[in-house]
C-alpha cells in the first residue's frame, strides 16, 4: 500500500477567546486526568553528575567499562551536561502554552527515569496538588523496550517508591497512571520532520542531496521482540522516513533517494545490534559516488547527546573527512506541529479513557503513513528485551502488569 503523504494537520482548536460559553465541567477535554506528566530519560547537569548517571542508565545491562569510559568523555566533551534537561524544560513550557491557548486546564510535571528531577517526585508534587489520575508523555516516538516497556517498568516502580513514602498499604498505588500511545506515526510528529528535512534541503541547496534518516540502534533480540506489537521498530521507523521522504520530495519538485542508519550502538561486541552505523553508512554512499548528504535524527524527538555527539561530533566529522557535504536537520524539539500534535494525543488519550470507563467503542487515533495507530494500552508480553522472555518487572499502563 503506497504511503498516505496527505499531511494535513487538523486546524487548530479554537482557543480561550473563540469560546462563547464557559466550559462545564464534565466538557473538560482533558478529563478523566487530573496532570500530565512528561517522562523523560534524563541527563546529567554537570560533571559530578556524569558517572552516577551513567551508573543509573547500565545498572545491570552488561554494558563494557570501555564503552561507559568512552561515552562519559562524550558528556565531559560538553562541559558534563546533557542538552536534554534544557530541552524538556522548553517541552514543558510548551505544552502548558498549548494547553492553555486551547483552553484546557491541565497541569504538567516533568520527571525522568535516569536523573532529576525524578518520576517519583513529579508524581508525588501532582498527587499533593490532588492528581489521583494522570497520562504519561513519554519522550520516545517509537515501540520497542528502551521506548516503551522500560519506561512502563519504571512508571510502576516510581508508583511503588511513592506508595512507601506515602505508607499505603502493600501493593496499593497512590494513583492511576496511563500513558500517551508511541506517537512516530502521528501527523504532528511526521509534519515536524517533514519542515525540518525541507528546512535542511534549503541549506544544502541542493535537492539531488541524498537523504540518509538516523535512528538509535538496538541489539537484533530487542528488534525481534518489538514484533509482538505489531510492527517491528526498524519498520516503524521505515514507514515514517518513507512518507518524510515523499512528503518532502514532493516540495523539492523531485523524488528523494533515502536510508535508515543507525548511532549510538553499545552493549559487547560479540552481541548484534541493528546496523548499518551512520559512519559506515556515509562511507557505503561515498564509494557509490555519493557528494551530499541531509542527515535526519528522525529517531529523537530533542538534539540531545545522541545527536549533539554521535550525529554533529561524529558523523559530520565523518562526512568532512569524506568530503561530503552534510546538514543535520533539526529534530522536532518544539516545533509547532508537533507540540500541537502532541495535545491532540493527549486528549485523543482522554476521549479513549473516557470511552472505556463507559464501556464504549474505543475512537480511532489518527494516523498518517501505512501503518495502524499503536496501542494505548499495551498487551501482556509486548516490547520485552527478549521476545518469549518475561523479566518478572511488573510495567504500568499494561493490561497485564505482570506480563
Ligand atoms: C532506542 C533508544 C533510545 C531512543 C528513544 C528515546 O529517546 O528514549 C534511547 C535514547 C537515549 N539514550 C540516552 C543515553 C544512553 N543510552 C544508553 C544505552 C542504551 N540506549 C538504548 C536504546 C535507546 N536509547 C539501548 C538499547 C542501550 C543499551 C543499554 C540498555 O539496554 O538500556 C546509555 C548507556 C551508555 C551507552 O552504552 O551508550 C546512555 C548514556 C539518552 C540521553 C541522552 C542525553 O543525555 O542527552 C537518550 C534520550
Ligand atoms: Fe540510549
Amino acid at each position: 500500500m503506497a504511503p498516505d503523504t496527505s499531511l494535513s494537520t487538523p486546524a487548530p482548536a479554537a482557543g480561550p477567546t473563540d469560546r462563547t460559553a464557559p466550559v462545564l465541567a464534565d466538557e473538560n477535554p482533558a478529563a478523566p486526568y487530573d496532570a500530565l506528566l512528561l517522562f523523560s530519560f534524563g541527563g546529567p547537569d554537570g560533571p559530578d553528575d556524569v558517572l552516577p548517571f551513567l551508573r543509573n542508565v547500565t545498572a545491570g545491562k552488561g554494558i563494557p567499562d570501555e564503552r561507559l569510559a568512552e561515552v562519559a568523555e562524550h558528556y565531559h566533551h560538553f562541559g558534563g551536561a546533557s542538552p536534554i534537561n534544557a530541552q524538556n524544560l522548553a517541552l514543558q513550557k510548551a505544552l502548558q502554552a498549548e494547553l492553555a491557548r486551547r483552553g484546557v486546564d491541565l497541569p504538567v510535571v516533568w520527571g525522568n527515569r535516569n536523573w532529576e528531577p525524578y518520576t517519583r517526585d513529579a508524581l508525588a508534587a501532582a498527587h499533593a496538588d490532588g492528581a489521583r489520575r494522570i497520562v504519561a508523555l513519554v519522550t520516545s516516538a517509537y515501540a520497542s523496550y528502551s521506548g516503551c516497556r522500560q519506561y512502563r517498568e519504571n512508571l510502576w516502580g516510581s508508583l511503588d517508591e511513592l506508595a512507601v513514602d506515602l505508607g499505603l498499604a502493600d501493593g496499593e498505588h497512590p494513583l492511576v497512571a496511563d500513558k500517551v500511545r508511541p506517537y512516530f506515526n502521528h501527523p504532528g510528529f511526521v509534519q515536524a520532520n517533514v519542515d525540518a528535512v525541507a528546512e535542511a534541503y534549503e541549506k544544502i541547496g541542493d535537492p539531488a542531496a541524498r537523504l540518509v534518516f538516523v535512528t538509535h540502534s538496538i541489539p537484533t533480540t530487542m528488534e525481534e521482540a518489538s514484533a509482538v506489537s505489531g510492527a517491528t521498530y526498524s519498520a516503524q521507523h521505515l514507514d515514517v522516513a518513507a512518507t518524510v521522504a515523499a512528503a518532502v520530495g514532493e516540495r523539492l519538485g523531485r523524488p528523494v533517494e533515502w536510508d535508515l542508519a543507525y548511532c549510538s550502538r553499545s552493549g559487547p561486541p560479540s552481541q548484534p545490534w541493528l546496523e548499518p552505523d551512520v559512519n559506515d553508512h556515509l562511507e557505503a554512499l561515498h564509494a557509490r559516488g555519493v557528494r551530499s548528504v541531509v542527515l535526519s535524527p528522525v529517531g529523537f524527538v530533542s538534539d540531545h547527546m545522541e545527536v549533539a555527539f554521535d550525529l554533529d561530533t561524529e558523523a559530520l566529522e565523518t562526512a568532512q573527512e569524506l568530503g561530503l557535504t552534510a546538514v543535520r536537520a533539526d529534530s522536532v524539539g518544539t516545533r509547532e506541529p508537533f507540540v500541537r500534535g502532541l495535545v491532540d494525543l493527549v486528549l485523543e488519550r482522554a476521549a479513549l479513557a473516557r470511552a472505556l470507563d463507559a464501556g464504549a467503542p474505543a475512537p480511532e487515533g489518527t494516523t498518517v503513513g501505512s501503518l495502524p495507530a499503536w496501542r494505548d494500552v499495551c498487551r501482556p508480553g509486548c516490547c520485552r528485551q527478549r521476545a518469549g522472555v518475561d523479566s518478572g518487572i511488573p510495567a504500568a499502563c499494561s493490561t497485564d502488569p505482570w506480563s
